[in-house]
């Protein structure tokens, strides 16, 4: 890097270039012009200027914090730049620390930056030893590892044989199974502390263990008759399923548990499940929710599903409202897609899951509580909140091809992968070198049986009733979907939306007229607390039968169907194709992934699993020309941040 002079007025041209040519957010520009009109009047140190929109440009791509080592390395690679770019920029900057602990002298100097430990005035950058953040992140992260460090440490008092006597009952014998039963484990586990993390892929059982969990307390809580229960999800549909599940999975059991266990009691006392924004209180206008810790929610256990999409600021929230005394039971994939908005919460607090790394106090309480040993290769020391996490490690669901393939990808073994997919086998299938026509006639044969009920049209006497006929359309709907790595382009969101929409008007399935017509799937972009829909609902438009000409756009939530009116809903997106990241806790039959022509920054190992693992009987591969497969397989999602740092020190 050349060491010219600092010319501070081609730095803000460079930079103003740069968001010019889209390389940087406008949003990192005005932040870094933000950071610099904060020092009185005196010119802002380029090495600040730098490291502020550095900083922001690395949060809008889920990045909690900015490593020092890396500002020192250059960071090109990780903000998807050429090394040009950066270099021309660093040459505008004039000298600048060649190491990490040079930043964090000059930054740490900085009046705009609070290094940890010195006077807080509420800067808006923080220095935590060789890491910036912007002040919410650390204040989210520190929040989340002490809370979770706290919650890890806490042990409640629990009758292991008694534990033993109802697990026995509660988990069926499974003499020809190797190794242990890490479903009832889980439960011993989750039992004992404030806070417990079940994770594992699809069809591992984290619903049907967390339903025998909820037993185990309804049987053995002092007070177990008023024991508060919260089922949440971060979005409706994934709340709603967890509900449904748990509800079918309570059912079974208390046809086999009989009298010695009320649980249909349970059952009805648990109430709906409900999304995270709802629980918490959310409010128009507002970040802050009306649960935090000076009106924590009222619970005295709560299990959140799907949490790998939980982001930094919503764990943090959560955390905050939660009461002491109250258990937290976390569930999810950790291998799946992060959360769209910054942190990578779920991977972080169970990134070693795989590995165990059970103390030997954890082993001896397990086998008293449960009758499993632990094995030797997963016992250790890997920290307190390691004690309180199990990997469930077998998938009920999942063994035919579709799980073979989410197993590859997941190993990064993209020869296998490939092999998989090009032996046909049932259940995948791969479409390479594909066309888009291709792509559209599998969405007019996919997307077929919902238009067959649609067309059919409701007819009282024929359908039973209007709700029934709608109903069918939306679980005929449910059966397939297109998602996409990408927004935009000929393999993107927006792109196969409308080429989708042409192609079944073209076949006279559907007649779009305007931006609503009958038969629209669409996906709610944001919340709307008015109309009472969420981020990331799906629902179909309809003709309202008590209004002849307006439409209705109807909502499956588990088996209840509502509506709202089409004109009231200001933030939507046609549903024919949607993104991976959107389709996080749901699953369809059928499941079409569109790879796009060239590999970008958002196409990872993750999201492919993340794709594959939303099949439920087909999987459909769809790729242009290239080896993009490959690539994505190989290049693993990488977030910084503090968390698993700030959790470690004390953890163990
Ligand atoms: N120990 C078990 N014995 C018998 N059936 C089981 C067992 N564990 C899970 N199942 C069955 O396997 C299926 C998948 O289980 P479950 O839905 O709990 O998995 P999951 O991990 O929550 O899946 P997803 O991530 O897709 O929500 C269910 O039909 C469940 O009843």
């Amino acid at each position: 890097m050349a060491r010219a002079e600092a010319n501070p007025e081609a730095l803000w041209n460079e930079l103003a270039r740069l968001s010019e040519t889209g390389a940087l957010r406008r949003l990192s520009c005005a932040f870094a012009r933000f950071v610099a009109s904060l020092a009185n009047g005196m010119p802002a140190p380029p090495a600040l200027v730098l490291a502020s929109s550095v900083l922001s440009e690395l949060e809008g791509q889920g990045h909690s914090c900015l490593l020092l080592s890396d500002l020192a390395a250059g960071p090109a690679a990780l903000l998807g730049w050429e090394d040009e770019q950066w270099k021309e920029l660093a040459r505008c900057a004039g000298p600048l620390p060649r190491t990490a602990q040079g930043w964090a002298q000059q930054l740490g100097g900085c009046a705009q930056v609070w290094a940890v430990g010195a006077f807080d005035y509420d800067q808006p950058l923080v220095l935590d030893g060789d890491r910036l953040y912007l002040r919410r992140y650390w204040r989210d992260e520190m929040l989340v590892a002490q809370a979770v460090r706290e919650r890890a440490g806490r042990r409640i008092d629990v009758d292991a044989e008694a534990v033993r006597g109802w697990l026995d009952g509660l988990f069926a014998a499974r003499p020809e199974q190797e190794g242990p039963d890490w479903q009832k484990l889980a439960c011993a586990i989750a039992l004992r502390g404030s806070v417990a993390i079940i994770t594992g892929g699809p069809g591992t059982g984290k619903t049907y263990t967390v339903a025998r969990l909820l037993a185990l307390l309804f049987a053995t809580a002092p007070q177990a008759g008023s024991q508060r229960i919260a089922l949440a999800a971060p979005t409706g549909k994934a709340a709603a399923r967890l509900k449904q599940s748990i509800d079918k999975a309570l059912g079974e059991l208390a046809d086999r548990a009989g009298a010695a266990l009320p649980l249909r009691e349970l059952t009805q006392r648990m109430g709906a499940a409900r999304t995270l924004h709802s629980l918490l209180g959310a409010r128009p206008d507002t970040r802050a929710f009306a649960h935090h810790r000076g009106n924590p929610l009222d619970v005295d256990v709560l299990i959140v599903d799907e949490a790998s999409m939980v982001h930094l600021e919503m764990m943090a929230s959560l955390l905050d409202a939660l009461p002491a005394s109250a258990t937290l039971i976390l569930l999810g994939d950790k291998d799946q897609l992060a959360s769209v908005e910054a942190g990578a919460v779920l991977g972080d607090l169970c990134h070693n899951a795989g590995a165990g790394g059970y103390t030997a106090a954890t082993c001896d309480y397990v086998l008293a509580a449960s009758g499993e040993a632990v094995p030797e290769e997963f016992q250790g020391d890997a920290g307190a909140l390691a004690q309180q996490t199990v990997m469930l490690r077998h998938s009920r669901r999942f063994g035919g091809p579709i799980g073979q393939l989410a197993l590859a990808v997941n190993a990064g073994d993209a020869l296998r992968a490939e092999a998989l997919l090009r032996a046909g086998e049932q259940g995948v299938r791969w479409i390479e070198n594909a066309q888009q026509q291709q792509l559209l006639q599998l969405a007019q044969s996919g997307y077929g049986p919902y238009l067959d009920v649609l067309n059919t049209g409701y007819r009282p006497g024929l359908n039973t009733n209007h709700e029934e006929w709608v109903r069918q359309i939306l679980q005929r709907f449910e059966s397939f979907r297109i998602l996409c790595a990408v927004r935009d382009g000929e393999w993107g969101v927006a792109g196969l939306n409308e080429a989708v929409a042409a192609r079944l008007a073209a076949a006279g399935l559907l007649r779009p007229q305007g931006d609503w017509y009958v038969g629209r799937p669409v996906m709610v972009t944001r919340n709307d607390y008015g109309t009472g829909v969420y981020n990331g609902d799906i629902g179909l438009t309809l003709p309202d039968p008590s209004r002849p000409n307006a439409l209705r756009v109807y909502f499956l939530e588990g088996d209840t169907v509502r509506s709202v009116l089409a004109t009231r809903l200001r933030n939507v997106e046609t549903a024919f194709a949607m993104t991976v990241h959107k389709s996080q806790g749901s699953e369809f039959r059928h499941t079409v992934l569109a790879l796009p022509r060239e590999r970008g920054a958002v196409l990872t190992r993750e999201l492919v699993y993340t794709g594959i693992t939303r099949a439920s009987e087909l999987f459909t591969l769809v790729s242009p020309p290239g080896a993009v497969l490959a690539e994505a397989i190989a290049a693993r999602t990488h977030r910084t941040s503090g968390l698993r740092g700030m959790i470690a020190p004390t953890s163990r």
